[in-house]
């Protein structure tokens, strides 16, 4: 009896103790924290959840801006971590050569590849080790090797063509998330593995980009839960995971698997007569400037899943935003423009170029204000600074050891930098002096307002860790892009899909903005339609 008192009292003083531990936390992150003056939710302010619970949502891009527009510039958006939302601010974490040493990848990249057993270029938060893996990998987007893509490209829009084609009547209605999924897929394959994953014409593969998804998905949200020195063991043991992660952790180790295979059959290729001049050749072939060492087996098979993933999804997922925003009631007059354009300037659809459609100002400024208004990469990108004291940004001393980030949904939608940010209007891209013809012309910018349009642009983020691969994306999106409106008429179908439907945003307190392409935020994205229907155009 007297044991069992004991151990009451014990339980008892336990659980005052913890909770006297956690009030004293909660005022201490509250009132004496030196984050403590920056404004931001009350439970971002107090505990690490709010991170997780937002990725989990697929809602993080919408509610960081939600959050931005309450509480202003710099948002605590944990109790270690503030969001800016100014473009200086974006300048000095993701471009300030001078802070390169004070800032690294935040600890959450270095959960992300985990499960893989290696960094890739993304994940390796190391400066040094980062460094390395860019000057062997950006071999692989040279000019030479952006010239031999070109064609791998092309061959993979004249598929996208054959498949969305109705012939000289409107197609059944095509769910352009999917189409454009296989298609970047597609390429992506093409170019690191030395084979399409022919997913436009089969449904054989279709199986790696939901992979993909799902482990995106996975990670998000596991990679920002707190006490990542225990969660990371734990999502690089697969039995235990198996058990606890379900489909979504097996999803990923099945691709980490599918890749590593896919990588020692595109090695065994190189051996053959006939090079094939992919990406992968490139890649293969690239030493080190510096040390003269190439990629190991490892590391190559960790660029290979990092290219697929990086490279399909964002895409992607910017291809079926061109479809949504083009085919919107409101866009009529601008894609009746953009199309007479095309064809005007493009005698064949053979004469579309990546090169031409480089020099092609509104077809420009279109594919700039898809990637403005829905960027593929929505939610902040975490920095860590590492040296003490700290540094400053935007006009304010941050300390050591803070989590810092901008979102690039939400300096994209920053109504001084992108008046009306929730209208498509590609004309905010072209200045004063640029004739556009259109039917009813918004005012086109003068220099200043361009100047601050692209000050906030961030889709492929900027510096050292900016995307590597921006050329190759731009050269798929444009030839996809041009190639299609140039061959059919588009309309958008009767019926709609969409990721996030009116009634589920306010249910939740979301704002709802009618003329966005809705998608979930999983570090990439999660779509859903628009539905187009094409015909083959009569010249
Ligand atoms: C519309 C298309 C694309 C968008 C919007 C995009 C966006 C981005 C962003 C925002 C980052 C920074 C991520 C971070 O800091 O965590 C990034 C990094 C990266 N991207 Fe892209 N990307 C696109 C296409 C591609 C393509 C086609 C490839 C290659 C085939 C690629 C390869 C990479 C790689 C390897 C990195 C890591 C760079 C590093 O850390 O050094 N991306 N991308």
């Amino acid at each position: 009896m007297a044991v069992f008192s004991d151990f009451q009292n014990a339980s008892f003083l336990f659980a005052v103790a913890l909770l006297t531990f956690l009030l004293l936390r909660i005022l201490y992150r509250l009132i004496l924290h030196p984050l403590a003056k920056y404004p931001g939710p009350f439970l971002s302010r107090v505990s690490s959840i709010s991170i997780p619970l937002q990725a989990a949502s697929g809602d993080r891009h919408l509610r960081q801006l939600q959050e931005h527009c309450k509480y202003g510039p710099i948002v605590r958006i944990g109790p270690n971590a503030l969001s800016f939302s100014s473009p200086a601010a974006l300048r000095t974490i993701y471009q300030s050569s001078r802070l390169q040493n004070q800032l690294r990848k935040s600890d959450y990249y270095k959960t992300i590849d985990a499960p893989a057993g290696a960094y890739s270029t993304h994940s390796e938060i190391s400066r040094r080790k980062h460094a390395f893996r860019r000057r062997v990998l950006d071999q692989a987007f040279s000019e030479a090797s952006m010239r031999s893509a070109e064609e791998f490209v092309i061959n993979n829009v004249d598929t996208l063509c054959d498949v969305l084609s109705g012939g000289s009547s409107w197609s059944e209605p095509r769910k352009m998330d999917d189409y454009a999924t296989y298609f970047a897929y597609d390429v992506m394959g093409d170019l690191v593995f030395g084979k399409p994953f022919n997913c436009m014409i089969s449904a054989e593969n279709r199986y790696v980009p939901k992979l993909i998804t799902a482990s995106s998905e996975f990670l998000y949200t596991t990679a920002h839960l707190p006490l990542q020195n225990i969660v990371r063991p734990m999502i690089c043991c697969k039995p235990l995971m198996d058990w606890l992660g379900g489909q979504a952790a097996q999803d990923e180790f099945h691709f980490v698997a599918h890749a590593a295979a896919c990588m020692k059959e595109r090695i065994a290729k190189e051996e053959e007569k006939e090079v094939r001049m992919d990406m992968m050749h490139y890649i293969l072939n690239a030493k080190d400037p510096v040390t003269s060492r190439p990629f190991t087996q490892l590391e190559l098979e960790a660029e290979a899943s990092l290219l697929i993933a990086a490279g399909a999804d964002t895409t992607s997922s910017s291809l079926a935003a061109a479809f949504f925003y083009l085919t919107l009631p409101s866009s009529e007059p601008i894609l009746q423009y953009l199309q007479q354009q095309l064809r005007k300037d493009f005698a064949e659809v053979s004469s579309i170029t990546w090169s031409a459609t480089k020099n092609h100002t509104y077809f420009r400024a279109v594919v700039e204000e898809i990637l403005r208004f829905s960027p593929a990469v929505p939610s902040e990108l975490p920095r860590t600074i590492i040296e003490k004291p700290g540094i400053v940004i935007a006009g304010e001393f941050i300390p050591a050891g803070t989590t810092v980030g901008c979102s690039a949904y939400v300096l994209h939608h920053d109504e001084a930098a992108y008046p009306e940010p929730f209208a498509f209007k590609p004309e905010r891209w072209i200045p004063q002096d640029v004739e556009t013809h259109l039917a009813e012309p918004s005012p086109l910018q003068d220099a200043e307002q361009i100047a601050k349009a692209r000050e906030a642009f961030c889709a492929f983020s900027l510096g050292s860790r900016g995307c590597v691969g921006k050329q190759l994306a731009y050269m798929e999106l444009s030839l996809a892009l041009a190639r299609v409106l140039w061959t059919f008429d588009v309309r958008r179908a009767a019926e709609q899909v969409t990721a996030r439907t009116k009634d589920q945003a306010e249910l939740k307190g979301l704002p709802w903005h009618e003329e966005e392409y809705q998608v979930k935020d999983v570090f990439l994205t999660v779509r859903d339609g628009p539905l187009v229907e094409f015909r083959r155009h009569q010249r």
